[in-house]
């Protein structure tokens, strides 16, 4: 079936520790994020901020994450701080949080895959089944 598929990229600044970890990953320090979501779909939908069925899905809605940390991002956050319960700070649960907050603001059929990479040598895939 033909499909599309949207690629967005974007960075965040944060601080972070790993817990627990022996080594300088467990002390604060910060990394310049750099995240790119992948959407997939072969049906076109609205948006919350276009009534027309003419996207897979608004970028603007797979960006959410490169906001300031007062708008509901995590911009110049400490991620120890604002990551819920459960999760941990390593690449790998920041992909998967951002997946599964990114994954309620899209329509139920878009397939979604995010990378994290906290250094330009090492990234993180998440993606859903
Ligand atoms: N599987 C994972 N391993 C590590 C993670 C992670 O999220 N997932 N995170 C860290 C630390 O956050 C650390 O800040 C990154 O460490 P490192 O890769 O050593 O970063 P460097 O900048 O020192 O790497 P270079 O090789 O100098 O580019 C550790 N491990
Ligand atoms: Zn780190």
């Amino acid at each position: 079936m033909p499909k599309w598929k949207l690629v967005t990229e974007f960075t965040f600044d944060s601080a972070h520790f790993i817990k627990d970890y022996d080594g300088s990953c467990g002390r604060m320090h910060g990394h310049t994020y750099k995240v790119r979501v992948e959407a997939t779909s072969s049906k076109l939908h609205p948006s919350q901020y276009c009534p027309h069925p003419i996207m897979v899905a608004d970028f603007r809605s797979l960006r959410w994450a490169k906001q300031d940390m007062t708008k509901g991002g995590l911009d110049h956050s400490v991620l120890n701080e604002v990551l819920p319960e459960g999760y941990e700070t390593t690449a790998e649960m920041i992909a998967q949080y951002i997946y599964e907050e990114t994954k309620k603001r899209v329509p139920d059929d878009v397939r979604l895959k995010v990378v994290v990479s906290e250094t330009p040598n090492s990234w993180v895939e998440y993606e859903g089944d």
